[in-house]
């Protein structure tokens, strides 16, 4: 099973500018996270400090007992290889094909024989659907199966967290909703935790166990997915629905006279070109592909969110009780949906 990683206070510079302050996030084990973002809040920053790429200057990022922050270079060699990465770009050598691409880390950090590292490199170019594509350059390919080689790469030395860095940037929506599929087919398979960063709203709404935002050098939430996806936090909203109307603006940020103009003229039945669908809501999470096993992840989330359900917002209860099976409502001892009145802080609400 995957590994918890828990992050408290983490605050992160570049000289003068800071990206993001006091962080404190759990990723409960073997679970699969994700955290939106507009463009340059520091989504990317956060991974990389997460594998030790970036050193933050205050908190803490605790793996095993390890603070990651402060340990030595060698204890950090050695956590870091519990960490698979999926970049950007897929961060593929050119010249290399695929099959050396993925054997790489392998041949890198193991004595494997070239015989184990075959075996290793096609189990992962199977599991991502890649069989066939050996030979292949990644500069012949397109960019979903350059992601699908990236993500094979990540997990040839079987990863206890994998991060993925905006897996559906350059896809379309179809290559998209195949990429999404995979992640929650692979947690499936490996009950590794997960954690992917993303401003893609389809993606937040159908794969994650749990969800978060950084907005204004803030995370403004993380938790329980039914958490975020009703939530009425206006940055929240305003992200998850793709609108213009709300706090987030072209450059990050909108001030109070900016946001109240846009709201007048949307109140005189103007519209700003957002779709008028209101996309608040639970929607069914993504299930592994038939065939392949139960995610393991589902039924000790299911646990702990109903040890703390009575924490969380109405709507975020409600969302909740309504995914319960018949069996699960008796196991839980939960009588007809009647959500009780709830402390959940209306920001900075993190569980
Ligand atoms: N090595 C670095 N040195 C200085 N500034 C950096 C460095 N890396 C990132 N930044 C700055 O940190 C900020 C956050 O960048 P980051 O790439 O993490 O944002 P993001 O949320 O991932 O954005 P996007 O969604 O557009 O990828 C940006 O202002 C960027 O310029």
């Amino acid at each position: 099973m995957g590994v918890e990683v828990v992050v408290e206070g983490l605050t992160k510079s570049f000289g003068k500018q800071t990206i993001w302050q006091d962080v404190t996030l759990t990723l409960p084990p073997g679970e699969v996270s994700v955290m939106l973002g507009p463009s340059g809040t520091g989504k990317s920053v956060f991974l990389k400090s997460l594998v030790g790429l970036l050193k933050p200057e205050k908190g803490k990022i605790v793996i095993n007992g390890t603070d990651l922050v402060r340990c030595s270079e060698h204890r950090l060699y050695e956590i870091r290889k519990m960490f698979g990465v999926l970049f950007q770009d897929g961060a593929l050598f050119g010249s290399m094909n695929l099959y050396d691409n993925i054997a790489f880390p392998l041949r890198e950090h193991t004595r494997k024989t070239e015989a184990e590292v075959r075996r290793i490199v096609l189990e992962k170019m199977e599991m991502v659907g890649l069989v066939g594509a050996e030979k292949k350059l990644p500069g012949e390919i397109s960019g979903g199966m350059r992601k699908r080689a990236g993500l094979a790469r990540a997990l040839v030395l079987d990863p206890e967290i994998i991060l993925c860095d905006e897996p559906d940037s350059g896809l379309d929506p179809v290559r998209t909703a195949y990429l999404s599929q995979l992640l929650i087919d692979l947690n499936a398979q490996i009950d590794a935790t997960i954690l992917i960063v993303t401003h893609n709203i389809n993606i937040a709404r159908t794969v994650p166990d749990n969800l978060g935002m950084l907005f204004r050098r803030e995370l403004v939430m993380f938790g329980p997915r039914e958490v975020l996806l009703t939530s009425d936090e206006p940055v929240v909203e305003q992200f998850l629905n793709g609108r213009r109307l709300g706090p987030i603006g072209m450059s990050e940020e909108k001030d109070q006279a900016t946001m109240a103009a846009e709201q007048a003229h949307a109140d005189a039945g103007h519209s700003d070109g957002s779709p008028d669908e209101d996309m608040r809501g639970v929607v069914p999470q993504l299930e592994p592909t038939p065939g392949l096993p139960f995610r393991d992840a589902v039924r000790r989330r299911k646990d702990r969110v109903m040890s703390i359900i009575h924490q969380l917002p109405h709507e975020a209860q409600q969302g909740i009780i309504a995914s319960l099976t018949p069996d699960d409502l008796v196991r839980y001892n939960v009588h007809a949906a009647a959500p009780t009145p709830s402390p959940w802080p209306r920001r900075g609400g993190v569980l």
